[in-house]
């Protein structure tokens, strides 16, 4: 597995109090990772010292197989903050161009780059209006083709969703998707834990500069514990093998939940289906991330 980041025993204090500590961190390339933590949990520091923006106290870090310092490895690596300061005089267009500048670009590739970062984050035809005019939606769609502008192969995204309303939520985890299928690397962090599940491959949760947990959203979030389901006709023939696969409780009308023993979701479909009754709905319920977080969180917060 080639990595794009690579952390060991990473370490940072400020005025002597540890806010990352002993953070062991890998990042495959081509995957979307999410950081999650709650407020003042040491991520920020982290894609700090990851940006080569702030210097670690102690430990050992890797990005894209060399070392951040490196202006080389640097010219890969885009980056979006939360608040970003945009340089609202600037016209969409002469703030990509400037970006793309300062990332490396020459005129030729800047001019071929521009209109198709603004494309790809749906602001074709508004390169020439002002920032100041920019909705906040905009401003977070333009900071995102800041962060792409130069091609990079990793790219921190820091609540890129924040600002925007369910059809730019919906845009930008599309654009995600769209990094990812030309094999970039994203780090995301983000409060938006539905968000995360839609988009992440795999997520690290931090407290206290710590890792809690980290893992592939489905292996932390385990199998469903329990299916609504609904269909033409719970006969007593039907009711008495989904009893083999967990606990029944009918409320009509074909209706009924299944709390799951050691059977999945295709044992129960196939079931229903080679009873004979036609299956209408079959909903899997599990935790979600953001069940896991508090958990995790209010467990191993304080450690
Ligand atoms: N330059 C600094 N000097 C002193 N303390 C700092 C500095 N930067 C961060 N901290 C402290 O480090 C801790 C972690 O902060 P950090 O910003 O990394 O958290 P975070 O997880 O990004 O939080 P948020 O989700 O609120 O952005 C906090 O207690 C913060 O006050």
């Amino acid at each position: 597995m080639t990595l794009a980041i690579e952390t060991q025993a990473l370490r940072k204090e400020y005025r002597g109090r540890a806010v990352v500590q002993s953070l062991d961190l890998e990042v495959a390339q081509g995957e979307v990772f999410g950081f999650l933590g709650p407020n003042g949990a040491g991520k920020s520091t982290t894609v700090k010292m990851l940006l080569g923006l702030v210097k670690p106290t102690s430990g050992n870090l890797k990005v894209l197989g060399g070392s951040v310092e490196d202006a080389r490895v640097r010219r890969f690596v885009g980056f979006l903050p939360e608040q970003f300061r945009f340089h609202t005089w600037m016209k969409g267009s002469e703030f990509l161009t400037f970006h793309g500048r300062l990332a490396g670009l020459d005129a030729r590739e800047v001019a071929e780059r521009v209109p198709a970062a603004l494309d790809l984050v749906g602001l074709s035809g508004r390169g020439n209006d002002e920032l100041k005019g920019y909705s906040k939606g905009m401003l977070q769609r333009v900071g995102l083709a800041q962060a792409i502008i130069h091609n990079p192969k990793l790219v921190f995204l820091d609540e890129p969703t924040s600002a925007l309303d369910p059809i730019g939520r919906v845009e930008v985890r599309n654009i995600i998707h769209s990094l990812k299928d030309s094999g970039v690397t994203v780090f995301l962090n983000s409060h938006l834990l539905s968000e995360v599940e839609q988009t992440c491959d795999r997520v690290a949760f931090v407290n206290g500069g710590k890792i809690l947990q980290a893992g592939k959203i489905d292996d932390l979030l385990g199998p469903p514990k329990f299916l609504d389901v609904r269909v033409d006709k719970l006969s007593p023939e039907l009711l008495m093998k989904l009893r083999k696969l967990g606990t029944v409780n009918a409320s009509g009308g074909g209706r009924f939940r299944l709390q799951l023993g050691a059977a999945d979701v295709p044992d129960v479909a196939s079931t229903i289906v080679a009873s004979g009754a036609r299956l209408f709905e079959l909903t899997p319920h599990r935790p979600d991330l953001e069940d896991l977080f508090v958990r995790l969180v209010q467990q191993g917060g304080d450690k």
